[in-house]
């Protein structure tokens, strides 16, 4: 057999185990497993038989392959991806809850921080310690325990009389999510057929954003209520909580864990619940035939994170893995999502209300977009949709860093400044420009219009209590501003540019919603074997929520030391990197069975950009009763 003969071999036999569901043997040949896989094809080439030539023997493969998928996948689907509602939920209401929240505890810097940022930290602890809590009491413990946190942090956070018990809450709640954000993607991907698996887990995106949306809302209905207005806020994240606790009572194992844990009667069952009408004999098959070769390749001695980093197939998939969940927050988004009112008021909106309702549209725009990468992402796939998606988010970063650096050229000099009431601060009037007064914290800029042009400008301290008015002088309450006629900026400067702030922001969100936001959580989902997976998503969804503080806190001093487009241009930095990473290193996982993916990363590591010229070959190869069909042009080939 000549070379290139001996090559199509290969590549059929790989092509047609793929199709079997069948992990490609390293030495032996297709044998029981493959028979199994022949047996169910059976049925699909006895239709497809009727059907004439290749576009006939696609369509039956089609059929094949999206043969009905019962309710109930959908129904565990939304269940499951009501942890990631809470997820978005819990980390967006924060920012409305703590406006109200300082004024009425008095809680300074310190402890603003400390509760926005503990439920993130305890997050990224138990993503971390979820791996364990998984693999050895399974999906659905693991879903159950985020619930009763969820609910249970809830109602400390409703009932708190103190700022210790609000902290003793959001720990709580931090801990739910932590668990929340690495089971349910897991979950939802082992319990779904390969054909809508993508577009499951990127549901619980959906969710997320759904969360940080419906959040914003809650944010703006209740800051009317000044008075206890943060207990609802905080508090109603209780009801999805609790409906996903009962939800999930109902609900089955994931299979595939089952298997993994011997309990195989349970796991036939469930998935033949799961998979309605078509046969599941091959799908079973696989994963344990998948589980057993796993176990003679690598072994089962030492914890898993030290075979998964000694087995080099696994020790690629988790740097892709963990690679992804960093650059996706590398980018910036939690700035974009925490900081939205103030980017905002940047853009010339001056009102706080205005800025918090506006930030609604923001999260609504990150909502609706990640709707579209649910509708992509089983169409393009994973690999373009999150390429096309960074690259788009960078040019969107660049264009936000290009608006802020315009009006810092053309920022307002500071013309006039007044002597300080005896005991007042005076360290705002050193400042000689509005973009240097702007980035401190502790002052705003107080100045008079004449037509377009900004006079009399100066920079005074902020007034501790509210950033709508100065500490003293001309700003200093509303009844000046208007027998003055001047204008009050905190967080931002008049500018003629601010348009593009506005630009930029929406930009970025129409880009990074659909595939930079989900793609990170959807392919971890997949990427790793049955038993590499919950340690595999455990350490990516920890990567994932150790950059969310680092980015999300650092924000302001960035912004300090570097400028705000100093900042952008930073993170635009790290989404260039991020793309070259994605192009070289991030392989199709579209359609393929779990069992399957594992043979991607087979390959050294970051070889991806060179298979896709590759890619427009569309290839199939089925193998009924010993003869081997090309479906895509028709050519029977003579491998046999
Ligand atoms: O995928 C999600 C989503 O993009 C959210 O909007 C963001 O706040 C999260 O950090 C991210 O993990």
């Amino acid at each position: 057999m000549s070379r290139k003969a001996s090559e199509n071999v290969e590549y059929t036999l790989r092509s047609l185990s793929s199709l079997m569901g069948e992990r490609r043997r390293k030495q032996q040949e297709p044998d029981a497993a493959s028979t199994a896989g022949e047996r169910s094809l059976l049925a699909a080439a006895e239709s497809s038989a009727s059907l004439q030539g290749a576009g006939g023997g696609r369509a039956a493969r089609r059929q094949f392959q999206q043969d009905e998928t019962p309710a109930f996948v959908y129904v565990a689907a939304v269940f499951s991806a009501l942890g990631g509602f809470l997820f978005g939920y819990d980390t967006g209401v924060v920012s409305g809850a703590m406006l109200l929240l300082k004024r009425q505890l008095s809680l300074d810097a310190l402890w603003q921080e400390l509760l926005v940022s503990s439920t993130v930290g305890a997050a990224a602890v138990s993503a971390l310690a979820g791996g364990a809590l998984n693999g050895v009491f399974g999906r659905r413990a693991a879903i159950l325990l985020a619930s009763a946190l969820f609910a249970a942090g809830s109602a400390v956070l409703a009932a708190a009389g103190n700022r210790e018990t609000l902290l003793a809450g959001r720990l709580v709640v931090g801990l739910g999510i932590g668990i929340a954000s690495m089971t349910v993607p897991v979950y939802i991907a082992e319990v779904s057929p390969p054909n809508l698996r993508g577009r499951l887990v990127t549901i619980n995106t959906l969710f997320i954003t759904g969360g940080q949306f419906f959040a914003s809302v809650v944010d703006g209905a209740f800051s009317y209520l000044q008075k206890d207005g943060w207990r609802y806020m905080l508090g109603l994240a209780a009801i999805p909580a609790v409906i996903q606790f009962f939800g999930f009572l109902f609900l089955p194992e994931s299979p595939r864990w089952l298997i993994q844990k011997g309990q195989t009667q349970k796991a036939r069952r469930i998935l033949s619940q799961m998979r309605g009408n078509q046969t599941i004999d091959e799908e079973y098959d696989s994963i344990k035939n998948n589980i057993e070769e796993e176990e003679k390749e690598v072994g089962s001695a030492g914890p898993v994170i030290y075979r998964m980093l000694s087995y080099p197939p696994t020790r690629r998939a988790l740097i892709v893995g963990c690679g992804l969940q960093m650059f996706q927050q590398l980018s910036g988004i939690n700035t974009i999502m925490y900081y939205s009112a103030t980017i905002l008021q940047m853009s010339g909106v001056e009102d706080d209300r205005l800025a918090i309702w506006l930030a609604s549209v923001t999260a609504f725009t990150n909502f609706i977009f990640t709707l579209v990468g649910v509708w992509l992402v089983e169409k393009v796939g994973r690999r373009k949709l999150t390429f096309g998606s960074l690259a788009g988010t960078t040019v969107a970063l660049l264009v936000l860093a290009l608006g802020f650096l315009l009006s810092a050229q053309v920022s307002p000099r500071i013309t006039f400044k007044p002597v300080a009431p005896s005991g007042q601060n005076t360290s705002c009037t050193r400042y000689s420009y509005c973009n240097e007064c702007m980035l401190d914290p502790d002052c705003g800029f107080c100045y008079k219009m004449n037509k377009s042009t900004v006079i009399d400008s100066s920079c005074v301290p902020v007034n501790k209590a509210s950033t709508n008015e100065a500490a003293w002088g001309r700003c200093e309450n509303e009844t000046k501003f208007k027998t003055e006629e001047v204008f009050w900026a905190y967080n931002f400067c008049p500018t003629p540019y601010s348009w593009t702030a506005l630009l930029g922001l929406i930009l970025y969100l129409v880009f990074f919603a659909p595939g930079m936001g989900p793609m990170p959580w959807t392919v971890n989902s997949e990427i790793y074997p049955l038993w590499a997976r919950s340690t595999g998503n455990a350490c990516s969804s920890g990567i994932n929520w150790i950059f969310n503080v680092l980015v999300s806190l650092t924000f302001l001093h960035t912004a300090e030391y570097l400028t705000y487009y100093g900042a952008f241009f930073l993170y635009a930095g790290f989404a260039g990197v991020g793309l070259l990473f994605i192009y070289g290193c991030l392989p199709e996982t579209k359609g393929k069975k779990l069992e399957e993916i594992e043979s991607l990363f087979d390959n050294r590591l970051c070889t991806c950009g060179a298979s896709d010229s590759d890619e427009g070959r569309y290839i199939e190869y089925i193998r009924v009763k010993g003869s081997n069909y090309h479906l895509s042009d028709n050519d029977a080939s003579d491998v046999e």
